[in-house]
């Protein structure tokens, strides 16, 4: 999986490119326009209170831009961002160490959040709520708890999972946004937007081109134009064409609605072994030999945005829309 090209984990060689491509002000950030419209109000209106903004939930499937989003938050407030993850604090303690070295108004941004541990997740509560930590001192009878004051501070949660968050954690944000997936005229913006950023001419249609393959994810054009880009180097004059783009995504196994091999075992295993469904999550990934995690958080909510895929409480089918991509005759009680 980890050698997909339309993986939307973030690879080692995205990087360096995501760190020279990533928007740093709201007004360079591409769509999502509700909302950046919401968070620009409420930045403003923290800044004009001189408080801190409330804290913010971001969700959706990964590469959608909540890690930018997150840094365009801190920068345009004009504080510092602390950024960790769920998995990476361990204990309460580790979560204590960084809430107390907060300063006024900083974001602390963790990623994966519904990872957090059931213990580190009771720290948060009275930090998100009164800012304040509750830490307990001696141990038996003795024991008794002492509340130490936190500066006024920004969380911002990012996870591809919402529905994973606890409720206590999930009610104590004021935000609640949920990333979409991108147009293509927004990912061909972006793809523009790179290829200035890179110093590369791209002409005609290949902007298009990649953004129609890019599965409505950023990360995943970024990755498509560098790659692109190499092709063109190699095999053209550097000119990134229409033609030399199918031609490198031909190379890449990337068909012209995004889809690469996995996807297309996984549709065609579906369609031959179980008459295109309804099967079950977990019958496809063992089929596949993927993990139904990474079907449910990182495939799959593509395929069921441009309708390849429907999900019934019997589990998933495999939709019109998908046999006619596949050219395969399309089952007589779909039609
Ligand atoms: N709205 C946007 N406009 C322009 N570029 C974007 C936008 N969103 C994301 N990108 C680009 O896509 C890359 C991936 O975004 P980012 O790392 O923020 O994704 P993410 O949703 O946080 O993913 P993950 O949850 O897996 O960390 C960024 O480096 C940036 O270059």
């Amino acid at each position: 999986m980890e050698d997909r090209i339309i993986s939307t984990n973030l690879m080692m060689e995205d990087q360096a490119v995501e760190f020279s491509l990533r928007p740093r002000y709201l007004a360079e950030y591409i769509g999502q326009t509700r909302i950046k419209e919401n968070l620009q109000i409420y930045i403003e209106a923290a800044k004009m209170r001189k408080e801190a903004l409330d804290h913010v939930l971001l969700y959706g499937p990964p590469g959608l831009g909540k890690t930018t989003l997150a840094n365009i938050i801190a920068n345009e407030l004009g504080v510092t961002l602390r950024t960790t993850s769920g998995p990476a604090i361990e204990r309460p303690g580790d979560l204590a160490a960084l809430l107390t070295n907060l300063q006024e108004g900083d974001v602390l941004f963790i990623d994966e959040i519904h990872r957090l541990h059931r213990t580190v997740e009771e720290v948060l509560y009275p930090a998100m709520e009164d800012f304040a930590l509750d830490i307990m001192i001696g141990k038996g009878p003795s024991a008794r708890s002492v509340r130490l004051d936190l500066p006024p501070f920004t969380l911002i949660g990012a996870t591809t999972r919402a529905g994973l968050l606890s409720a206590p954690l999930r009610d104590r944000f004021g935000v609640v946004s949920r990333l979409e997936f991108y147009s293509v005229d927004e990912l061909s913006y972006i793809v523009s937007r790179g290829a200035d950023i890179f110093g590369i001419e791209i002409i005609g249609d290949a902007a298009d081109e990649i953004a129609l393959r890019s599965r409505g994810t950023p990360r995943i054009a970024n990755r498509l134009l560098k790659r692109v880009r190499d092709y063109a180097q190699v095999r053209g004059d550097g000119l990134i064409t229409s033609d030399i783009t199918s031609e490198a995504l031909q190379m890449l196994q990337v068909d012209p609605m995004g889809l690469d091999q996995i996807d297309h075992k996984m549709l065609r295993a579906m369609i031959t072994s179980f008459r295109g469904g309804p099967v079950g999550l977990d019958t496809i990934a063992a089929t596949i030999g993927e993990e139904s995690q990474t079907i449910e958080d990182v495939y799959e909510p593509y395929l069921l945005q441009i309708g390849y895929l429907q999900r019934t409480p019997r589990g998933r089918i495999v939709a019109p829309a998908a046999y006619h991509h596949l050219g395969l005759p399309i089952p007589e009680d779909l039609r």
